[in-house]
């Protein structure tokens, strides 16, 4: 330890007494005048042995440039743009008692400034300014830089700065983080005088911590302001006002993210069985006693529009509000994630493994004109779309796509259809004669729909047709070249009309070069985006000025119902629903009723009446189908993830992965 008289002459003797507490502290040595705050004692010592910053050598304060400035503010300007009414509030209450307000990024470097301009160039002396660096490494134990290391709220009173250079200030922080829990910003508010006393310090404590999660809490709710969000307080009166837990989630209940309270209350759960992981978020069924169709209902079901409901990890009632998402959602969550795939591709699914599947081979397939596609499905699963996205997606995009409904064209009618005729061809006929469809698709895509109606002499001229790449139109002499890609797709059982002798074999190796099978509606595990997509489709459509929305309850029930007729009856009831509502807003009762269906409960009912001699084995199958992943059993039954894992301890199922 330097002696006071090899301390620079320009300290004051307060600064020399200062440096050699630190000193001593560095030594071990302790003494009644050392800071007693142990996070304070922890920094002196990263400053000392960490950092290697030289207590005798008090800095001035660093002021970035303008530019680094400016480098700083872009990545925190969504959350400038958030605090700017908290950081204005709080300083007109603090701006009387001598105090500024700082706000910096997660380096530590001021962003926001408040502070009196008539003290501009001592405030700037002190490092009380826009562009002050306060990181802990190069400033010393302070406020903004120790709150950054520590990630908690903090005061660093006079004496318990370490550069002596900072002992006359006061400053208290508190952080700021983002959704992820990352500390983003820390809020400060000093001063360059005040009293002796630690205590005179403790309010400032409460009022920053108060701003920096009310600065938190409004950019959760920009960032998530597209989705549904739950909000919710142990006190009935304050929920509304200021509930301080705030949870995004999907329609189905999947948690999406949560402020630092939501997290606290998930974090509660997470001890609890089923265990959590980042990539398996819970349902809010998981965390709270309650149906989610009951949450999403809160805003139509009841008076005060909240509704109490139990914690399932300590008990505690939670009093919870809705906060219905930004118009806009519809269309912004139409967008199919990002990925690689052409964007027709792209927009048949969001996540889901059958039909990522078939969007992966359909990538591989698009310009492989040689290969056959067969699409199969149950109708109204988007057989032709999909065809038309692998047209769309290939390089004949710009030429036709002819679909043809074999199902819907007369039997006597197909052959003149599909191949064309010459003029005088056939009585009734056109006198120029038509241009069949096959050789309309020249060049691009003939679509045969419903290829299993398409009688069994036209088989054999199909077969031709494949085989040989040209057409002859009736009462022509000379066949037509043509070139075309071909798709068909049937909802039939092909392989079974083979064996009644109703489907030729040959043809049917020629057509399944490659084959889709699409995944019926309730299978899916996009079924939310499907339902956006073709809710965002139908009001396109409509070509209406004003554009509607899907209320939750509305989602919960289509995501509800199991769908016979798939997407094809999904589209009608939202045409439907659109047209006969009186508003702008789709809730669950503008849906028709035949979609408030029984399923769920139909299925519930399946699974809990399981007591037979060998109860564990369906559901230990479906278990094993879907890979042991039980939110896949839960949807493919209809049923809650809590009542798959309650069905699974009640049967004694423990996962393979559980085990030791
Ligand atoms: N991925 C999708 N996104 C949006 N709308 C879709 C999608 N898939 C299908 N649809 C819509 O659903 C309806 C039925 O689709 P499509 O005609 O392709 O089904 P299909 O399986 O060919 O039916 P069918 O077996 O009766 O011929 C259409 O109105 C279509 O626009």
């Amino acid at each position: 330890m330097p002696t006071q008289s090899l301390l620079p002459a320009r300290l004051h003797s307060v600064q020399r007494q200062h440096i050699e507490h630190i000193f001593l502290l560095g030594e071990g040595v302790d003494v009644p005048q050392l800071p007693a705050q142990p996070t304070i004692r922890r920094s002196w010592l990263r400053c000392l042995n960490e950092y290697q910053l030289d207590p005798t050598q008090p800095r001035p304060a660093r002021v970035v440039t303008q530019q680094t400035l400016i480098e700083h503010r872009e990545p925190v300007d969504e959350l400038l743009h958030v605090a700017r009414a908290g950081v204005d509030q709080l300083y007109q209450q603090i701006s009387q008692l001598g105090y500024v307000l700082l706000l910096t990024d997660h380096r530590g470097i001021t962003v926001e400034f408040r502070g009196d301009p008539h003290k501009d160039r001592l405030l700037r002396q002190a490092g009380l300014y826009l562009g002050a660096d306060w990181d802990e490494r190069f400033a010393g134990t302070c406020a903004v830089g120790t709150c950054l290391h520590d990630r908690q709220a903090i005061i660093c009173h006079r004496q318990e700065h370490f550069d002596a250079s900072h002992i006359s200030l006061t400053c208290t922080a508190a952080p700021i983080t983002d959704p992820q829990g990352n500390v983003m910003a820390v809020l400060d508010i000093s001063a360059l005088q005040s009293p002796s006393q630690h205590e005179s310090q403790n309010f400032s404590l409460s009022l920053v911590t108060l701003y920096a999660r009310m600065i938190e809490d409004a950019y959760f709710l920009r960032r998530y302001r597209d989705c549904l969000m739950v909000r919710l307080d142990t006190s009935r009166e304050f929920v509304h006002v200021n509930g301080r837990g705030l949870i995004a989630i999907e329609e189905n209940g999947q948690v999406i993210a949560a402020n630092a309270v939501g997290r606290e209350l998930i974090a509660c759960h997470q001890h609890r069985w089923p265990p959590w992981s980042a990539r398996h978020t819970p349902i809010l069924d998981e965390l709270f006693e309650c149906e989610i169709a009951d949450v999403l209902s809160i805003n139509s079901g009841s008076d005060d529009q909240l509704r109490a409901f139990r914690a399932r990890a300590d008990n505690t009632i939670y009093f919870i509000s809705l906060l219905e998402p930004r118009r806009t959602r519809s269309t912004h969550a139409q967008q199919p994630p990002a990925s690689s795939l052409p964007e027709p591709l792209a927009r048949l699914g969001a996540d889901d493994p059958a039909m990522r599947k078939i969007q992966k081979l359909a990538e591989r397939l698009r310009n492989e004109v040689s290969v056959n596609v067969l699409i199969s499905g149950d109708t109204g699963t988007g057989k032709e779309v999909v065809a038309r996205a692998l047209h769309d997606s290939g390089h004949r995009s710009s030429k036709p796509f002819v679909a043809v409904n074999c199902a819907a064209i007369p039997e006597a009618l197909i052959e003149s259809e599909l191949f064309g005729y010459q003029p005088g061809a056939f009585t009734g006929g056109r006198s120029q004669g038509m241009r069949g469809l096959i050789p309309q698709a020249d060049g691009g895509t003939l679509f045969l729909d419903e290829i299993g109606d398409m009688p069994l002499a036209l088989q054999t001229r199909l077969l031709r047709v494949l085989a040989e790449r040209e057409v002859m139109p009736l009462g022509a002499n000379t066949p037509v070249k043509v070139d075309i890609r071909v798709i068909t797709a049937t909802h039939r059982n092909i392989e079974e009309m083979i064996q009644r002798g109703e489907f030729r074999e040959d043809l049917y190796y020629r057509l399944n070069g490659a084959q889709l099978r699409l995944p019926s509606l309730n299978e899916r595990a996009d079924k939310l985006y499907v339902i956006r997509r073709v809710f965002a489709d139908v009001i396109k459509e409509r070509a209406a000025s004003e554009s509607p929305r899907l209320r939750a309850d509305a989602i919960s029930a289509l995501l509800a119902y199991a769908w016979p007729g798939n997407i094809r009856q999904l589209k009608n009831a939202l045409a439907f629903a659109l047209a006969t509502s009186e508003n702008d807003e789709i809730t669950v009762a503008d849906l028709p009723e035949q979609c408030l269906s029984e399923r769920i409960t139909r299925k519930a009912n399946d699974l809990s009446s399981d007591s037979c001699s060998d109860p564990g084995q369906p559901l230990l199958d479906l278990l094993k189908k879907h890979h042991w992943n039980i939110s896949a059993v839960a949807r493919a039954l209809g049923v809650s993830r809590p009542t798959i894992y309650r069905q699974m301890q009640r049967q004694g199922i423990v996962p393979p992965n559980w085990l030791h």
